[in-house]
């Protein structure tokens, strides 16, 4: 196979992936969606979290609520857990790298806020970990994962969201987790303010 049919596969691949994703995660996410916005007009706070491309995404996510989306409106109450790097290496030092969004959701989160936590694998420790904080502390959680969903899928409660890409490639899976991010914040914007384009 040469470069440029290489390339066009990832692009059919992605399509084809997100447009599978549709029927599973639309319904999910628009309650995901109603479930942010009663969080943030109760003065709620989002903590994302995720590894590698997904703390990426968790980043993504804060700075489109902390800043904007498309629209203009309020500054929305979003951290990311990913990106404090003296917390993150006194934890990991200091404790476990299983523990450092956990500690971060021990501290920082309250009843009522939500952890938006990702994994395309379902199964990484620390976000394992952050979602058993999230249930101690009463924080609603809502979980990007694939793969069928792994040990996450088995940890959420009643509740939760849980928003599983279904397929298996960790790249479809990031990809379409951004296309679900994108969704979260439109839909947010959509409530917010009656943003209809
Ligand atoms: O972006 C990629 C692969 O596309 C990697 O950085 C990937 O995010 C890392 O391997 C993560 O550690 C995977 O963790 P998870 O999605 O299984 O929770
Ligand atoms: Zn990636």
């Amino acid at each position: 196979m040469d470069l440029i049919e290489r390339i066009s596969q990832q692009f059919q691949d992605s399509a084809q992936t997100k447009l599978e994703a549709m029927e599973f995660l639309a319904a999910p996410l628009a309650d995901a969606v109603q479930t942010m916005v009663a969080c943030l007009v109760n003065n709620g706070k989002i903590l994302a979290c995720g590894n590698g491309g997904s703390a990426a995404d968790a980043q993504h996510f804060a700075a489109e609520l902390v800043g904007r989306f498309e629209a203009e409106r309020q500054e929305l109450a979003a951290i990311a857990l990913t990106t404090d790097s003296s917390i993150l290496t006194a934890i990991a030092n200091d404790y476990s790298y299983n523990v450092v969004f956990a500690k971060q959701v021990r501290a920082l989160g309250q009843p009522g806020d939500v952890l938006l936590a990702i994994s395309t694998s379902g199964n990484s420790a620390n976000v394992i970990e952050a979602i058993r904080a999230a249930h101690d502390n009463d924080l609603t959680v809502v979980a990007l994962t694939g793969k069928g969903g792994g040990q996450i899928g088995q940890l959420l409660r009643e509740g939760d969201i849980h928003l599983c890409v279904p397929a298996e490639r960790t790249a479809r899976i990031q990809e379409t987790h951004l296309l679900a991010i994108h969704c979260l914040c439109d839909g947010i914007d959509c409530l917010l303010l009656g943003v209809d384009e």
